[in-house]
């Protein structure tokens, strides 16, 4: 029987949160502790019913099980699911089939009763699956999307420290979802900045997961509205929660990468609300 760790967040009004000390801006927003050896790790919110996490097999197979907060015999019974492997060489099982997942290969599965199984190629250098899931009513197929089959769009530049490569992985100019939509960000030697110029999009929510941070450096992850913006100090391998009220922008001491995750009413990648510099740098005015 997998180990499950499920801990569950609701939804914060912007009011409330414009009053949260740092120690409570953490409790809401920081996921701090995503892989734990031979455990799945899960943090059920409500934002859209988003769910993150991580599974870390290494003595043996991790099978995805449906957390209690479910109330479903499957994990995937009404939702579907977004897996990109942060660890080792690892494989999942479907239904019996096994497909190999390499270091940031994404797998799509659609909702349906199937049976997922985690297992590492090697228990030295375990397998690490980062989790996105969101509520599905339509059963689209699995498929595997590595860097060739991805959307990839180079963005920024070293003069602005924000050069960086935005792979889109499971979105729907690359593979049909319900509402997932999941992608990896690469930031180049040199350049700090992620999603700045930053912006909102209010009918999504967004989830950041950041890895290769140094074990030496750190990630200021901002938040909120444009007009009482805060930060949260994250380490390598935690994530930050990101309403649909809120910016989600980061600045490293070093480059890093970054898994977004988003779940709402419309897949249109472009549809933000864009925020410039010179906007946050006025006050947070969302018009010049
Ligand atoms: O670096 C970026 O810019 C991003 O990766 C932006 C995210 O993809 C995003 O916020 C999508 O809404
Ligand atoms: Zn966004």
């Amino acid at each position: 029987m997998s180990k499950v760790n499920t801990e569950e967040r609701f939804a914060v009004h912007p009011d409330a949160y414009e009053r949260f000390t740092m120690a409570e801006l953490r409790k809401h927003f920081l996921v701090a502790d995503l892989f734990q050896p031979d455990s799945l790790n899960l943090t059920y919110t409500h934002y859209d019913r988003f769910v993150l996490g991580g599974a870390m097999p290494v003595s043996g197979p991790l099978e995805l099980v449906a957390p209690n907060q479910f109330k479903a015999a499957h994990f995937l019974a009404r939702r579907e699911l977004g897996i990109i492997n942060v660890g080792g060489a690892g494989r999942v099982i479907v239904n019996g089939e096994s497909i190999a997942l390499d270091y940031k290969e994404a797998l799509y599965i659609g909702c349906g009763d199937h049976t997922v199984v985690f297992e590492s190629a090697f228990a030295a250098e375990p397998a690490k699956f980062y989790l996105n899931s969101t509520p599905a009513h339509q059963a689209f197929p699995v498929r595997k999307v590595s860097r060739a089959d991805a959307d990839i769009v180079q963005m920024g530049s070293l003069e602005t420290s924000n050069a960086r490569a935005i792979n889109k992985l499971l979105v729907n100019s690359v593979l049909p979802t319900c509402q997932l939509q999941m992608g990896m960000t690469e930031l180049q030697p040199g350049s700090v900045w992620n999603t700045m110029p930053c912006h909102t999009h209010s009918r999504r929510m967004e989830a950041y997961f950041y890895f290769e941070v140094p074990e030496d450096q750190a990630i200021c992850h901002f938040m909120g509205p444009a007009d009482q913006t805060r930060h949260l100090w994250l380490a390598n391998e935690q994530a930050a929660v990101s309403p649909p009220w809120s910016i989600h922008s980061g600045a490293g001491t070093s480059n890093y990468v970054f898994i977004w995750g988003m779940a709402g009413e419309n897949l249109d990648y472009g549809d933000m609300d864009h925020i410039t510099p010179t906007m946050l740098a006025s006050g947070g005015c969302t018009h010049e």
